[in-house]
């Protein structure tokens, strides 16, 4: 930027300045080439009287105003000495082309005759005459137009002003335009500093003079550098050193030059590297301009972890859709669905609070109501609650938290339910058995129900021929023995029996069915051996039962049914156990299988049947869930297995032998069979629709989630299921826990009933060691595998033998390996299964065996508390479920990470178990109080304790 101190060339009035001597310079008015008047000064002394006479021209009093180097551009004319007339004779000639400027500084206007017109009171500048162009333009005066330009500088100018003087000693010359001009760099904001109107350097050439700047208001300097910017010789600004930044609660505007606070809603946090106003995170706002930070709305908080960056989140809504359902005597299972707002943090967690409410008080529940897997800090949607008391009504709050639901001065949102479990009923009765029949009536006895919670009060029978879809007939009896009159002479009919406590009646037994004696038959029959009851305690009875097997081949002979279905094969209902039980019948010995299926299954139309949902795929075709409405029944959902279409003759036939034979059983741990649609396409199978579908997954899904008592209950149920096939004499063959059903009242029912011819299939991990070497099948080949079953319960669907090989399997069983307990598994049941894996089959116990052993410890609770390895076997080792290399692991954090609980590192280190030694010494206890509160991972740690320190102490033999 360039500063006029002075300019003549705007002058159109008298200028003034001061000339020495008189006659020397002369101040005229002329006309330019455009004809404007100009003010010049002139001075022509060529023939001076005295020849060194120096004619001066003082300019007036300049201020410097600040400047520090003065550029003055000249405009002149001097006249060619060689164009002068010779001087008159006094005179002398003393041209010259050239004239001397001046200046001098001063703190003010000076009085004029304080001036002394001498050379050393000022300071040359230069001696200036006409530059290249200078011509000797002949006859053209000082009017003439030839002007020269010179620009001079000078400096340093420390003081207010100065003078200028331009000195003539024998030229003519005219001095048309004096401009006074300095170069200074304006007020400018760089790098939020600013700096003032600075002059450029007194020194000229490239040297600059430095500007110290200062933070614009609201900004910082950053860093200690000092602030500075140099103004250029020409005064441009250059060189800038350090810079400001904006205050917290302020940002750069948008021409850089400013920090102007952050408006209201928008917020600047300190340090923050980003240099503009950030809106509020969510739900947080700014009344106020200038905001560091945003507020949290009502009702939204940030956790103390949470920097004031973060949105701010609410506590979650409640979870909803609570309901439950009974999953045993005094237990339910408790379900909901997550919030629907979860206040905008992603965890969740419930927690549980249980009250008896009665005439409108509430307290808590009993001590005696269990909460699995806990009843606060909760991940999953679902709590079993065990322990409830029947006809106590009580009421079930779930409440969602989040880390901000303790910030709020709000009670955590919950949904509640009330819920009164029903008095108890009495369980089936297991078994009936015919103590006398005649031509019209039969005698039944049946055991007392194996839990008749409570007294029982009656009996309800439920009885009707067989082919007769008419109403059942039902009978009170007071005790567990009644006759049954008014039936046809040589008529099957089926019963069913339940017992009926303060609770209310229980469910059914199973269908049995009984003969009345033929027409021709006198005789009335009496068991009064009650041969099931007493079994094989009395000869009379199985000569009883020969006569009986007689009897009935004459009869049935002699009566030539052959068109009743059951009349050829009526030998099955025969059996060592009276009348009443029958064997299973091969569908493979029909020369259809659809015959066998039309004998033992129901033909269903298929408009009776709605699909409703695809829940996955078997070996002949999809699975369904969906509705079986025949009718005049209730409605009932079932499963529903289609034979896929294209599928040819042999599949069909396998597929339907299927129906043939659950169509056979009628049992409630054996999957019941509703019937089949064969006279359409697509062939379907539909059996009761068991909720939880297969037991190993449904296990593994519920990892901890059962108490010993529901394992044991489970297994009874597999058992007893199994008891009755076996009773039947119809192997499983390939019996695991996928091939078990679960219900929603947590019923185990035996599925995958296959016929025999369909191949040995059994998976080699549940299969006894007579199946694999000679493909022997048998009942104790059956309960070899419900061994193996009652491992994969009490493990929570764990892979037998883990990741082992097949042919590791194998060679571990050849010596006579064994698997070990599961973490946390009742000794008794680890004893149960060993007695399964006996080798010899015949040292096996029976499924009938099985069944009273897992009865003994339901009523008898206590046996089941041992945990783990027991010593009263002999000895047979054991495989480790630890990964093979345990003897390389030498530190707690290499023993967690092979068991997969690495996450536990830091619980085990605080509370100082740095050493595998020290770790193989936990007991449940230690491990609950160092922060394991998963029940789950208790297991899993305690179970690979217990191995640790069989690993530890390798010399011990470990006896099971
Ligand atoms: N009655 C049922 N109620 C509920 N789910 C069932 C029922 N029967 C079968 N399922 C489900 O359908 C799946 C396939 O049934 P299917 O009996 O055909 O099994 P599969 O032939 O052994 O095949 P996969 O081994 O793939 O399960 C089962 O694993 C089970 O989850």
């Amino acid at each position: 930027l360039q500063e006029d101190l002075l300019d003549t060339t705007q002058e159109t009035s008298e200028i003034g300045w001061t000339s020495y001597p008189q006659g020397g310079w002369d101040e005229v008015s002329v006309l330019d080439g455009q004809r404007r008047l100009l003010r010049t000064y002139e001075v022509c002394n060529p023939y001076a009287q005295q020849p060194n006479q120096s004619n001066w021209l003082r300019t007036g009093y300049i201020e410097s105003r600040g400047a520090r180097r003065v550029y003055v551009k000249l405009r002149f004319s001097v006249r060619d000495c060689a164009t002068l007339k010779p001087p008159p004779k006094r005179n002398h000639l003393v041209c010259r082309e050239t004239f001397t400027f001046y200046y001098r500084q001063a703190g003010g206007p000076t009085e004029a005759d304080k001036w002394e017109w001498a050379e050393e009171k000022w300071v040359k500048v230069d001696t200036i005459g006409p530059g290249k162009s200078f011509t000797r333009d002949l006859g053209k005066g000082v009017q003439g137009p030839h002007m020269d330009e010179r620009i001079l500088d000078f400096g340093p100018i420390n003081r207010k002003g100065f003078y200028l003087a331009f000195v003539d000693s024998g030229a003519c010359l005219s001095l048309a335009g004096v401009k006074v001009y300095f170069y200074k760099c304006p007020f400018t904001v760089k790098g939020l500093a600013s700096f003032l109107e600075t002059p450029s350097s007194g020194e000229g050439g490239a040297s600059l003079s430095e500007a110290i700047g200062t933070c614009v208001s609201g900004a910082q300097p950053i860093g200690t550098a000092r602030l500075s910017l140099h103004c250029g010789g020409e005064g441009e600004w250059m060189v800038s050193s350090g810079s400001c930044v904006c205050d917290p609660g302020r940002a750069e505007s948008e021409d850089g030059t400013k920090c102007p606070a952050c408006p209201p809603g928008t917020y600047r946090p300190p340090d923050s590297p980003i240099s503009r106003c950030l809106p509020c995170p969510s739900n947080s706002n700014t009344i106020t301009s200038g905001a560091l930070g945003c507020v949290c709305d009502k009702g939204y908080y940030r956790t103390p972890e949470e920097n004031p960056q973060s949105p701010c989140t609410g506590p979650p809504s409640a979870p909803w859709d609570l309901n439950y359902e009974v999953t045993g005597p005094g237990a339910v299972s408790a379900s909901w669905r997550a919030p629907k707002d979860l206040g905008g943090r992603p965890e969740v967690l419930y927690s549980v609070a249980c009250k008896e409410c009665m005439g409108g008080r509430c307290l808590r529940c009993g001590e005696g109501v269990t909460f699995r897997p806990s009843q606060v800090g909760l991940i999953h949607t679902r709590v079993h609650l065990s322990g409830l008391l029947p006809g106590v009504p009580y009421t079930l709050e779930v409440q969602a938290v989040n880390q901000v639901s303790e910030l709020s001065p709000e009670q955590p949102k919950h949904s509640s339910l009330n819920l009164s479990i029903s008095q108890s009923v009495p369980s089936a009765v297991p078994i009936m058995h015919q103590l006398h029949r005649s031509k019209q009536s039969i005698t039944l006895t049946w055991p007392e129900p194996e839990q008749p919670n409570g007294k029982i009060l009656d009996y309800q029978l439920c009885y009707r021929e067989k082919g007769d879809e008419g109403e059942s007939l039902y009978l009170i009896s007071e005790t567990n023995t009644a006759t049954i009159g008014g039936l046809n002479p040589g008529a099957i009919y089926s019963f069913q029996v339940r017992g009926r406590s303060e609770g209310g009646y229980g469910a059914f037994s199973g269908s049995m069915y009984f003969q009345t004696l033929l027409g021709g038959s006198e005789q009335a029959e009496h068991q009064v051996d009650k041969l099931p009851l007493i079994v094989g305690s009395c000869l009379g009875a199985l000569a009883f039962i020969g006569i009986s097997v007689i009897l009935f081949l004459i009869l049935l002979y002699k009566s030539k049914r052959r068109e009743t279905p059951y009349t050829d094969r009526l030998q099955h209902y025969i059996t060592s156990r009276g009348l009443g039980v029958k064997y299973y019948i091969d569908p493979s010995t029909y020369e259809d299988p659809a015959e066998a299926v039309h004998e033992f299954a129901r033909e269903i139309d298929v408009t009776f049947v709605k699909i409703e949902e695809v829940i996955g795929s078997g070996d002949f075709g999809e699975v369904c869930r969906g509705r079986l409405c025949l009718p005049s029944k209730r409605e009932v959902a079932v499963c529903i297995r289609t034979l896929r279409t294209g599928s040819g003759e042999k599949e069909r036939a396998e597929f339907l032998s299927e129906a043939g034979i659950m169509g056979q059983f009628d049992h409630p741990n054996v999957v019941h069979l509703e019937g089949a649609v064969t006279r359409s396409r697509p062939i379907m199978i539909l059996t009761e629709h068991m909720e939880n579908g297969a037991l190993d997954a449904f296990l593994r899904q519920c990892e901890g989630g059962f108490s010993t008592l529901q394992m044991v209950s489970m297994l009874r149920g597999v058992a007893a299921g199994m008891r009755y096939l076996s009773d039947r004499s119809y192997n499983h063959r390939n019996l695991t826990a996928h091939n078990v059903l679960v219900n929603g009242q947590l019923v185990c029912k035996v599925s995958g009933l296959r016929p025999p011819e369909q191949g040995a299939r059994q998976s080699l991990r549940w299969a006894a060691p007579e199946v694999l070497q000679l493909h022997k099948f048998s009942s104790a080949s059956d309960v070899w595998s419900y061994g193996i079953v009652m491992w994969e319960v009490t493990s929570y669907g764990e892979r037998p033998y883990w990741d082992m090989s097949n042919q590791e399997v194998l060679e571990a069983l050849e010596q006579d390996y064994r698997l070990p307990p599961p973490p946390d598994c009742p000794s008794a049941l680890h004893l149960l299964m060993l007695d399964c894996w006996q080798r010899e089959r015949a040292q096996r116990p029976r499924f009938e065996q099985i069944v009273s052993s897992l009865d003994r410890m339901i009523r008898n609770p206590n046996c089941l508390k041992s945990v783990g390895v027991s010593s009263s076997r002999p000895s047979q080792p054991l495989l480790s479920n630890c990964p093979p290399d345990l003897p390389s692991l030498s530190s707690p954090h290499e023993w967690l990470e092979a068991i997969k609980m690495q996450r536990y590192k830091e619980n085990f280190d605080q509370a100082g178990y740095t050493t595998l030694e020290a770790i193989s010494r936990l007991t449940a206890e230690d491990i609950r109080i160092i922060g394991v509160t998963l029940s789950g991972h208790q297991k899993k740690i305690l179970g690979s304790i217990q191995l640790l320190k069989a690993h530890l102490q390798p010399l011990e033999p470990l006896e099971v």
